[in-house]
């Protein structure tokens, strides 16, 4: 085992882990609303059209690496809430640091499913949610991209740390799995779907209140609200795409709590 231990005195309980993440629902359902005011627009993503020659990125891949690299210079990848998308070696922070408990297990703290988040991200959910077609207006698109893929990659990393207390409050549990690189005995151990319906539930209330057309015509019929995004299918986003890959972040860090 690792000389290195967490600092198991900061205050972890799994209620708290989850309040956190019924905050970050908001981000996230707000941050697709959001995108969704703009079409696919998919030449900014898919499309190496950078006038510089020699820079093959897209639009959206080149302004993701230069926020991310100013971020870094903030701070912004200290907190171990963050995690980048691009950036292999980061850049120190150019301003005094906060200093954040050790609260994961540091040879575990690295789990970065982010490339894939990316791919999933572009391929799969983005046209499911936003409107075909194409305005040209490319720089605004990225940066609405940028604050969904952030809220969403924070969600589905925070598995560390819900990974990181259930560990703790089940060591026993947790270890032989590990130890036997069991994932699907992990993955069972970790999964309450009684929550996972909760959430379902809650994200789906909370796009039709924080989407809906919002109407001052007294008499206006209940029945023909109208949504910026179809509450049901931010729903299905949660349950196809952002909690299992939640689920994956905690094995990810799971196989890794006892190195
Ligand atoms: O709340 C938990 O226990 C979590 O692990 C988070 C989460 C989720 O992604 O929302 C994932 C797995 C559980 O089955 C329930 C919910």
């Amino acid at each position: 085992m690792s000389s290195v231990v967490v600092e198991s005195d900061v205050q972890l309980s799994l209620d708290s882990i989850r309040e956190s993440l019924v905050r970050q629902e908001d981000t996230v359902v707000f941050s697709l609303i959001e995108r969704a005011k703009f079409p696919l627009n998919s030449p900014a993503f898919e499309e190496p059209r950078c006038l510089d020659s020699g820079n093959s990125s897209s639009l959206t891949e080149f302004f993701v690496r230069e926020i991310e690299t100013i971020q870094a210079k903030v701070g912004r990848y200290d907190n171990p809430e963050e995690n980048p998308f691009f950036l292999d070696n980061i850049p120190h922070s150019i301003f005094p640091t906060h200093k954040y408990p050790q609260v994961l297990y540091p040879k575990a703290s690295s789990v970065n499913i982010n490339k894939r988040l990316w791919d999933v991200y572009f391929k799969e959910l983005l046209p499911l949610f936003v409107k075909p077609g194409d305005d040209g207006n490319y720089a605004s698109t990225a940066a609405s991209d940028l604050a969904c893929l952030q809220a969403i990659s924070r969600r589905i990393h925070y598995g560390k740390f819900v990974a990181e207390v259930k560990f703790r409050d089940a060591p026993h549990d947790y270890e032989p799995a590990i130890r036997s690189k069991d994932t699907e005995a992990l993955m069972k151990l970790l999964t309450f779907e009684k929550v996972e319906e909760m959430v379902k539930k809650r994200v789906e209330k909370k796009a039709e209140t924080f989407g809906q057309e919002v109407k001052c015509v007294s008499g206006d019929d209940e029945s023909e609200k109208k949504y910026k995004v179809k509450p049901s299918l931010v729903s299905r986003i949660y349950g196809e795409w952002l909690i299992p890959l939640t689920k994956d972040v905690e094995v990810e860090y799971l196989l890794r709590r006892l190195d």
